[in-house]
């Protein structure tokens, strides 16, 4: 049970002089905050600290174990700024006190930089980690990756401090890139990618690496992640707690399958524009920043598509375009009881031709399972909680 009245004892019990706080002067009842009993905050230390230094003004100063076992808990916000039609969102981390900007994705597990091993053919344009400032080679261990879209990237790997939004890693696996796709190449604001899926999908070998996410989730105040994806602004990652200025109603949580390794669960009803018809379940679909698009079931993107007169599927194009100046209608999907709106606005998502554009929302045939990527995500605020007994997705509006 942590109260109040506990602290304002331990402050007593320090042996410090403490004045009984203004706001209680005269008043014969106030109310505590309880935690449930046996549930141990880690942020008990953050929790002190902080009446440590209201009190500051007044002369309390926190005992040294308390600032230690306060400093030992980190949390921590890093910008998520989007690439053109929001393809990607990149965030600035260090490495090695060294500044990159990586795509962070749910739905991979490998943190992976361009890096001054890479060839200057495939680099040019980008920041690059140099691994002989403070990397230590891991002798022997190798990495391979190929994403969905056909890209990927290859090389060897380095224990490096790693630093977003002010939360550290002090010994992070950094996979060094020597090789990278095309597509890499081409898109200069993105130095590499920071994998939040989970770790039993990193491709190092012969010995997996922890994701940053799992490398300091002991040492953060509570065992999480947010995502606050925005359509065309910056949105932000945050580690180690929820902010709870970032969305509006309240959180639904849904279980969360871990076999794959991804952040896996079961999507409910769908429902296109204002009509209530669900037309049947979405299934099984993973939560992943690191796909641009909404990849859903035959059928629900046939029924999506009959709304929009102009829609037709463009074999050349590997999709579905319709008219630019279309009037989208939203999509519904329910998930862990809620139903979640994705505009219509948001599921135009870029030209392809003066007068065609193309959808936000694709069949995942061929996937093998329904991907909602940042289209989805850009529409709610995510949370991607390891705190409780198993992991779980939580989602509300923003
Ligand atoms: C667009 N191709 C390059 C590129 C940027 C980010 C990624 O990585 C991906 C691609 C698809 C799914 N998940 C991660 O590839």
């Amino acid at each position: 049970m942590h109260s109040f009245i506990t602290s304002a004892a331990l402050v007593a019990t320090a042996g410090l002089a403490y004045a009984v706080p203004h706001e209680l002067v005269g008043r014969s009842t106030f109310s505590v905050k309880q935690v449930a009993a046996g549930k141990v905050l880690k942020s008990g230390p953050l929790a002190m600290m902080k009446t440590y230094n209201k009190y500051a003004k007044i002369g309390a100063v926190a005992p040294a174990n308390v600032v230690s076992a306060a400093a030992a808990v980190q949390s921590g916000q890093v910008a998520a700024n989007p690439e053109s039609y929001d393809e990607s969102y990149l965030c600035p981390v260090t490495i090695g006190g060294q500044s990159l900007n990586l795509d962070f994705d749910t739905g991979s597990a490998d943190l992976w930089v361009f890096s001054t091993l890479t060839p200057t053919s495939e680099s040019t344009g980008h920041a690059m980690y140099n691994p002989s400032t403070s990397g230590t080679l891991k002798s022997g261990e190798t990495w391979d990756i190929t994403y969905g879209d056909g890209s990927g990237a290859s090389g060897t790997v380095y224990a490096d401090k790693v630093v977003v939004g002010g939360v550290t890693a002090t010994s992070q696996a950094v996979e060094a890139a020597t090789s990278v796709s095309s597509s890499f190449t081409s898109d200069t604001d993105d130095d590499g990618l920071l994998g939040l899926a989970f770790s039993s999908i990193n491709t190092v070998s012969p010995t997996a690496q922890t994701t940053f996410f799992d490398t300091v989730k002991s040492t953060l105040a509570t065992k999480l992640f947010t995502a606050d994806l925005k359509k065309g602004a910056a949105g932000a990652y945050d580690f180690g707690y929820i902010d709870t200025s970032k969305y509006t109603g309240s959180i639904v949580y849904t279980a969360v399958s871990t076999s794959n390794g991804f952040w896996e669960f079961t999507a409910g009803g769908y429902s296109v524009g204002t009509s209530t018809t669900v037309s049947g379940s979405i299934g099984d679909a993973i939560a992943d920043t690191g796909t641009t698009l909404m990849y859903l079931p035959t059928a629900a993107v046939t029924a999506y598509y009959k709304q929009v007169s102009s829609a037709t599927y463009s074999s050349s194009q590997g999709g579905y375009v319709f008219s630019c100046t279309a009037t989208l209608p939203n999509f519904n999907v329910a998930i862990g009881g809620k139903t979640f709106v994705v505009p219509g606005s948001y599921i135009n998502y870029a030209p392809i031709s003066t007068s065609q554009c193309f959808g936000g929302i694709q069949a995942n045939t061929g996937i093998g399972f329904t991907i909602f990527g940042d289209i989805f995500l850009k529409s709610v605020f995510a949370v991607f909680d390891q705190s409780q007994t198993a992991p779980r997705l939580g989602f509300a509006e923003q």
